[in-house]
């Protein structure tokens, strides 16, 4: 499928964007583990989650449906075992449900097989497989790619981990094996990377401790069925943040968006650029920062992004260069290796795709050099998504300011996070 968008005169609205798709996976897993029934309210009905959703119900979870909230039968921290001797998962496009479920079958006593789409099964899994191994489950893999075999053991042995790359998928399959081990694991990361794991860990009544960049989790005999009310996830709203920024004369809100300090690198580096950004009515919901954030068209100044701000902004980093592209200097954008391997290459997918609109792009091994102009328009083309949500997302954005027609080849791929992405953003295009 493509879609064909125009330029816009402006932006303008009070919008929510859906449910946090980390929070969401993290809800659905822990709830599935826990002893009774548990809520999951505002969960996210994307692509991805449902993965997450469908494992569990194979596995003896109870999920059921209902008026936008998840209603979820847990089955105990030991899953309920396959009838044919193994399950087999598959986990479409989805890097999150992979590397956490990793993590929870490493201490079942049986056996399952992950498979995934083309993209997931270019995606690393060492990183996931050497801390579970060391552990004690069984684990074997397509030379580090999917499919994964894995076999649990119980207990597992406790770990020191420390990882020489900040991902929370990796911490968080540690931490949940950890549940299952014979004393208090501990991870530790270069920079902390986003931590809904911890604080999700702690309400359903595990002993968790947190310092800086390390985290220590104790064996848990069970968890505790809780309600949650998932957040909206900064990551969706971050396209409508750009999108406000870079059209002249925009205005926007938007409410009830997730602002937990691991995963506000954007608007920390926006802010710096000078952005008219105001974040109102912050709360806490269900141990998640929330807010409403207000966003003013902005002339924009360049900024350097380092290693240390990366994890806190990763999903971002491609609507961070649209974002550049219109701000004044050199942008430089390094330590992001990792987007080389998310569900496409996203520093060679954000280039190819920039420049052939007329940006001043250039990719790094591990970044960006993009040469910004307060005000610059580009011109629209046919463009690919590559299959990828955020690529489609950002060059969607970026249609709003390019002259003509903006063809975005393989559009429907925002259903992998941002279920109704379009139409939203044909609301608030005036
Ligand atoms: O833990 C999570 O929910 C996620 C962690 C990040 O990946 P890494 O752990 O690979 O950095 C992020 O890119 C992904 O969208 C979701
Ligand atoms: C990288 C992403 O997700 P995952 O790793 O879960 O596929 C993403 O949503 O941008």
């Amino acid at each position: 499928m493509e879609i064909k968008l125009k330029k816009t005169n402006y932006v303008s609205g009070v919008i929510e964007v859906p449910a946090d798709k980390s929070v969401t996976h993290r809800a659905v897993m822990l709830s599935s583990l826990a002893e009774g029934n548990s809520i999951v309210r505002n969960y996210l009905p994307s692509d991805d989650c449902s993965r997450t959703i469908e494992a569990f119900r194979q596995m003896g979870a109870e999920i059921k449906i209902d008026n936008g909230s998840l209603y979820i039968k847990g089955a105990g921290l030991k899953l309920v075992k396959p009838q044919n001797g193994k399950y087999n998962i598959y986990a479409g496009n989805s890097g999150t449900t992979t590397r956490l479920l990793s993590g929870i079958l490493a201490g079942q006593d049986f056996e399952t097989v992950i498979k995934g789409d083309d993209s997931l099964s270019k995606r690393p899994m060492q990183r996931v497989i050497l801390p579970l191994l060391q552990m004690g489950a069984d684990i074997k893999s397509n030379d580090g790619l999917l499919p994964l075999i894995i076999k649990g053991k119980t207990p597992l042995k406790a770990i020191n981990y420390e990882s020489d790359k900040s991902t929370a998928q990796v911490k968080s399959a540690v931490l949940f094996a950890g549940l299952y081990a014979d004393d208090a694991t501990t991870y530790k990361e270069p920079v902390k990377s986003r931590d809904h794991s911890e604080r999700m860990l702690k309400a359903f009544g595990v002993d968790v401790r947190v310092s800086d960049n390390f985290v220590t989790v104790y064996p848990a005999e069970r968890l505790t069925a809780q309600d949650i009310t998932v957040p909206g996830d900064i990551s969706s709203a971050a396209f409508f943040i750009a999108a406000a920024l870079i059209v002249p004369d925009s205005n926007l809100t938007i409410r009830n968006v997730g602002v937990n300090p691991t995963r506000d690198g954007l608007i920390e580096v926006l802010k710096q650029m000078g952005a008219n950004i105001t974040l109102t009515n912050m709360r806490e919901i269900s141990q998640e920062p929330v807010c409403d954030i207000v966003i003013k068209y902005s002339k924009l100044k360049a900024a350097d992004i380092g290693a240390s701000l990366v994890p806190r902004m990763v999903d971002e980093i491609p609507v961070f260069v649209l974002i550049a592209t219109q701000a004044n200097g050199i942008t430089r954008i390094s330590g992001a290796k990792e987007l080389r391997v998310k569900e496409s290459d996203r520093i060679e997918a954000v280039t190819s795709q920039f420049k052939k609109l007329g940006a001043q792009v250039e990719s790094l091994e591990d970044g960006f050099v993009i040469n910004g102009n307060s005000g610059f328009s580009l011109a629209g083309t046919v463009v690919d998504s590559f299959e990828d949500h955020r690529i489609a997302m950002v060059l969607a954005i970026a249609s709003l300011i390019a002259e003509g027609e903006t063809v975005i080849r393989d559009s429907h791929c925002v259903d992998i996070s941002f279920p109704g992405f379009y139409k939203v953003l044909k609301n608030i295009c005036m």
